[in-house]
């Protein structure tokens, strides 16, 4: 008999299911709710992601602007959800978080060079902050978060969570599953995270951010 692979149709992360799949680790903390999974998707699959990111990057941008230009300094790309490789791995993320495909973000790939960072910041939007409204009256804040390197420079470009202390470092393939809430339901200010600069070589991922209400 064949496996019949169902999609997941929850609105939220379960941290037993994710913690359940195999070669995930999760990282020891009271804090936060965190998960690393390497060899995520093959250097192949990578490949193949850089190469749309390349051909299709903008300037990265912020909500709440705070007057600091070099916050995030990155490139971003909009993945095209109509485009079946990219539909096929985001079907996996979704596998993966268990939570239902229209809580998902379409998946955006960031592309940093030498130099480049994103400094400190939450992917939840602050409830209190200017643009609050703009970014979340529809589908809400954001709940988890799932990113994958897509390569690995030689030299800086780790993501370090400041308030944790810990500090992972790029490998193609490897993917980071976090949930920014807290049990509550509230933000988790301990999922702060720092995408640190790249100090030689080039460094890609791709971020998949879920909602707490259906997205679009
Ligand atoms: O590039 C990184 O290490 C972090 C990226 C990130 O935090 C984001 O895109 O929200
Ligand atoms: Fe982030």
């Amino acid at each position: 008999m064949i496996e019949q692979q169902t999609a997941p149709a929850a609105a939220d992360g379960d941290p037993a299911w994710i913690g359940a799949h195999p070669r995930v680790q999760r990282v020891p903390s009271r804090d936060i709710t965190l998960f690393i999974r390497r060899a995520f998707l093959s250097r192949e699959e990578c490949a193949e992601l850089v190469r749309r990111i390349d051909a299709q990057r903008r300037p990265s941008t912020i909500a709440d602007a705070n007057g600091d230009h070099y916050f995030r300094t990155s490139e971003t790309c909009d993945l095209d959800p109509a485009d079946p490789f990219v539909a096929a791995i985001d079907a996996r993320l979704d596998a993966f978080a268990g939570i239902a495909s229209h809580h998902g973000e379409p998946i955006q790939g960031q592309r940093y060079d030498v130099g480049q960072e994103f400094k400190a910041h939450t992917d939840y939007f602050d409830p209190r902050g200017a643009d609050f409204a703009q970014f979340c009256s529809v589908a809400g804040n954001r709940t988890w978060t799932l990113m994958v390197y897509l390569n690995e420079p030689p030299a800086g470009g780790a993501t370090r969570f400041t308030k944790i202390g810990k500090t992972v470092q790029p490998e193609t393939g490897k993917l980071l599953a976090w949930n920014n809430r807290l049990p509550s339901g509230l933000p988790n200010p301990a999922s702060i995270h720092h995408g640190m600069k790249v100090r030689s070589g080039v460094k890609h991922v791709i971020t998949k951010w879920y909602r707490e209400r259906p997205w679009g």
